[in-house]
C-alpha cells in the first residue's frame, strides 16, 4: 500500500499486451458502459483543454469501476499540426490508483494502450457490423493508429486484400513495407475504398476525405479520427445514409464533427449491441464512430499491470 508506483514503459506495454486478451476485456467494458449503471461505472465525459498556441489538445479521462476495483485516469495529448516532430501526434499516460487508499499503483505509458485499445474497439465493431463474407479491407492513413488497426484486423479476420491510402504515395509505400503481409498501395481514396467491405479511417483530417458515393452498400466503416466537434473525416451523405453506431452517445454528440455537423442520427452504442439491447444491422452500410473511452484505457491498464506482474 505504501510502496512507490510501478512505472511501465511503452516497450513493456508492447511486450505484455495482446489482442487476444484485450478484446474480451474491452467487450465486457463496452457492455458495462452501455448499461449506464453508476454502481458499475463512473466515467464522465472527457475534459479537453485546447493548447491553441500549439494546435493541440489535452484530454483527461478519469474512470471508476467499483466492482472491478479499477480507478484510473488517462491523460492524452493529441495534435493537429505537422511540423516534422519525431514525437507521436498522440501521446498518453495512464495512472492506476488503489481505489481504497488513493495511492498511485502504476504509471503506465499510454501510447501503445491507446493505439491497441482503439484498434481493438474498431475490430469489435467489425465483428458485429462488417459484411459476413468480408474480403477487402481499406485503411485510410498510415500513422500509429493505421498500424494497430492493420495488426488487429489481419490477426482476427481473413481478408483477401488489404489496401492503404495516404496523402503521399511514399508514406503509403513505407507503410506497406513496414507490415508483415501484402498491402496494395492506392493513390486515391476512391481507389482504396471501391468495393471494400471494411474501411478504417485513421487520419488527422479536419475535412471529409471519405465520401458516401464511393462506398459499396453494406460496407462497414470504422471512423477513428476527427475527434473534435469541428473536424470531419466522413461526408454528410455517408453519415446520413449509414446506420451510425458509436462508443458513447454522449461523447459522439459532444465531440464528433462527423455526427454533429452532418446532423446524423446515432442508432446505437456498440455496448448496446454487445448487450443485445440494439441490433447489429450487418446487411446495411454501417459507421462505427469511435472517440475513445476512459473505460477502455482503465481495463487495458489493469490488464497490462496483471501481465507485467506475472512476468516479474
Ligand atoms: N477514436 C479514438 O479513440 C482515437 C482517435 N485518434 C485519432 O486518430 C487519428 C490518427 O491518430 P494517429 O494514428 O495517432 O495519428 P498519426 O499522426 O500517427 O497519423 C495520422 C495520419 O493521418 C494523415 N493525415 C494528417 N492530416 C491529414 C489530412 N488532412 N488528410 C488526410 N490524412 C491526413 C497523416 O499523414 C498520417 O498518415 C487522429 O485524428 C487521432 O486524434 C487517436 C487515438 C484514439
Ligand atoms: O481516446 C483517446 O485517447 C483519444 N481520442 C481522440 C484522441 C485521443
Amino acid at each position: 500500500m505504501d510502496s512507490p508506483p510501478i512505472v511501465i514503459s511503452r516497450d513493456e506495454v508492447k511486450r505484455v499486451l495482446r489482442y487476444i486478451d484485450l478484446i474480451p476485456r474491452l467487450e465486457s467494458a463496452l457492455a458495462i458502459f452501455s448499461r449506464k449503471n453508476s454502481l458499475e461505472i463512473i466515467q464522465p465525459l472527457r475534459s479537453v483543454i485546447p493548447l491553441s498556441k500549439y494546435n493541440g489538445f489535452l484530454g483527461l479521462m478519469p474512470t471508476y469501476m467499483e466492482q472491478e476495483g479499477i480507478l484510473s485516469t488517462k491523460m492524452v495529448c493529441f495534435y493537429k499540426r505537422e511540423d516534422g516532430s519525431t514525437l507521436p501526434s498522440t501521446q498518453a499516460t495512464v495512472l492506476l490508483f488503489d481505489p481504497e487508499y488513493g495511492n498511485v499503483k502504476a504509471i503506465i505509458d499510454g501510447e501503445v494502450i491507446t493505439a491497441m485499445r482503439t484498434a481493438a474497439a474498431s475490430a469489435i465493431s467489425a465483428k458485429w457490423l462488417m459484411p459476413a463474407q468480408a474480403e477487402v479491407l481499406a485503411i485510410l492513413g498510415t500513422g500509429n493508429e493505421a498500424l494497430s488497426h492493420y495488426n488487429v484486423f489481419t490477426e482476427i479476420f481473413t481478408f483477401k486484400e488489404v489496401r492503404v491510402w495516404s496523402r503521399t504515395r511514399e508514406r503509403a509505400e513505407a507503410f506497406s513495407r513496414s507490415v508483415a503481409g501484402p498491402v496494395k498501395v492506392c493513390v486515391t481514396v476512391e481507389e482504396a475504398v471501391k468495393d471494400a467491405d471494411a474501411i478504417v479511417t485513421v487520419t488527422r483530417a479536419t475535412q471529409p476525405i471519405l465520401f458516401g458515393k464511393w462506398i459499396k452498400p453494406g460496407a462497414h466503416v470504422a471512423a477513428v479520427g476527427a475527434c473534435r466537434p469541428d473536424w470531419r473525416e466522413l461526408d454528410d451523405e455517408l453519415m446520413r445514409e449509414a446506420v451510425v453506431y458509436v462508443d458513447s452517445r454522449e461523447g459522439a454528440t459532444t465531440e464528433s464533427g462527423d455526427v454533429i455537423l452532418s446532423g446524423a442520427t446515432v442508432f446505437a452504442e456498440l455496448g448496446e449491441v454487445l448487450n443485445e439491447t440494439r441490433p447489429a444491422l450487418r446487411e446495411k452500410t454501417t459507421v462505427f464512430k469511435s472517440l475513445g473511452l476512459g473505460i477502455e484505457d482503465a481495463v487495458s491498464a489493469k490488464l497490462v499491470l496483471e501481465r507485467w506482474e506475472a512476468t516479474q
